[in-house]
């Protein structure tokens, strides 16, 4: 079996990656949430538990679960590849004073391959090296920072830093800096785990290509037709780039349509306000209804070009997904206030584990009875403190393999 495999958003979901929240999230502190792109501490126990739920639903459909911390540690096979993630970590966390990188060498290197993942994910504190002294000049401005590195909080919502198209991946560059030291996770794995090193995996984008490209903004809707947002996160240049070298490649996919969505942080990225949860159905912001435009992507003599579609959405999907039919079905149902509620809380961001079978969080009881109207299976998940981080059961996974459909 291919290490990856995925041509549509609602095929069984056989393998799937996570993260378990760990120590990155006690590491939140209220002066700095919005760089770290939170809106809340979330309460790690219990952030947790309801991961573990997560997993748990998933397994028990019948999904191999896989979690980034492990494979990230699997990756470090050899000192060299140890030393090299380290340093290129280091970095990336903005620390170049050499005499600093030669301490923090030494302090990451003593930990044992696991709980050296868990360490770089946490951040690290000044408070945790001995005889932490005031090396640079940053050091004397930053005082009362009580960091050396910044903690990764957002690395549970694994869908962003790379997404898996066919038997390739885009790995990303993420719009902040907070974000883009995730991808080098994704970098080390690739290159260097065995279950992955020997495919010579197929790379769409890559986190040193120049634009801003994120994976919630990428949906397979079939295995001719991928959907890609301009958004907050994701330039259109990225799309571009990306679409060119996936449409000349040796695939089924013969368009992609750039969906052009509000820059604002509650349309984020394009799952925030837009799944699939069926072969014909969607959840959706009830506010990307009307005015959306979007911008069909195709290769015509051997260049990319690009056509508006100036239509609804129900016809442009049914158009290019060639349906008879779709349903757009609305986060919150009819009521702008339990719109806004469950919106807040990704009401519209559902994983499919199968077609007409999606995980959703329970905290959105409104549109999820809807979607149970409408005949698609929901398994809820508790969602107290994960929905904190601002992402729901589609930003907390990517899947590595589905069945074709
Ligand atoms: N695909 C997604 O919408 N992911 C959610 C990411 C939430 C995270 N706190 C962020 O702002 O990047």
């Amino acid at each position: 079996m291919k290490p990856i495999n995925v041509t549509n958003e609602i095929g069984n979901l056989k393998k799937v990656l996570l993260h378990r929240p760990g120590q990155e999230l006690e590491n939140l502190m209220p002066e700095y949430l919005e760089r770290l792109l939170f809106d809340d501490i979330p309460y790690l126990k219990i952030a947790q538990e309801e991961h573990d739920a997560f997993a748990r639903i998933l397994k028990d459909n019948g999904v191999e679960v896989v979690y980034l911390e492990d494979l990230a540690a699997e990756s470090i096979g050899d000192c060299d590849v140890k030393k090299m993630l380290i340093r290129e970590y280091l970095h990336e966390a903005g620390v170049w004073n050499e005499k600093r990188l030669e301490v923090l060498m030494d302090y990451f290197l003593q930990f044992d391959k696991r709980v050296l993942i868990d360490k770089m994910m946490a951040g690290l504190r000044k408070t945790e090296l001995t005889n932490f002294t005031k090396r640079g000049l940053k050091d004397y401005l930053d005082n009362d920072y009580p960091f050396i590195i910044d903690p990764m909080p957002n690395l549970y919502f694994t869908r962003d830093p790379f997404a898996s198209i066919a038997d390739g991946i885009s790995l990303h560059k993420m719009r902040t800096s907070t974000r883009n030291r995730e991808t080098l996770f994704t970098k080390y794995i690739i290159k260097h785990h065995p279950d992955f090193a020997d495919y010579n995996i197929p790379l769409w984008y890559d986190r040193d290509d120049r634009f801003a490209l994120e994976g919630g903004d990428i949906l397979i809707l079939d295995k001719n037709t991928i959907a890609i947002g301009i958004s907050q996160r994701t330039d259109p240049s990225a799309i571009e780039i990306c679409a060119d070298r996936i449409l000349r490649a040796e695939n089924d996919f013969d368009t992609v349509l750039a969906f052009d969505i509000p820059k604002t942080r509650s349309f984020m990225h394009l799952d925030t306000v837009f799944t699939m949860v069926d072969r014909d159905k969607f959840t959706i912001h009830p506010n990307i209804q009307g005015g959306i435009t979007v911008y069909a992507l195709t290769l015509d003599e051997g260049k990319i070009r690009i056509d508006e579609e100036n239509d609804t959405l129900e016809n442009i999907l049914c158009k290019h997904l060639n349906l008879n039919n779709v349903e757009l079905i609305k986060c919150g149902g009819n009521s702008p206030i339990d719109a806004a509620r469950e919106q807040w809380n990704d009401g519209s961001n559902t994983l499919a584990i199968k077609p007409g079978e999606v995980v959703v969080y329970s905290r959105n009881y409104v549109t999820n009875k809807i979607l149970e109207e409408r005949g698609v299976k929901t398994h809820v998940i508790p969602s107290s403190e994960l929905s904190r981080g601002r992402g729901g059961p589609r930003c907390m996974s990517m899947p590595l393999v589905r069945d074709d459909l």
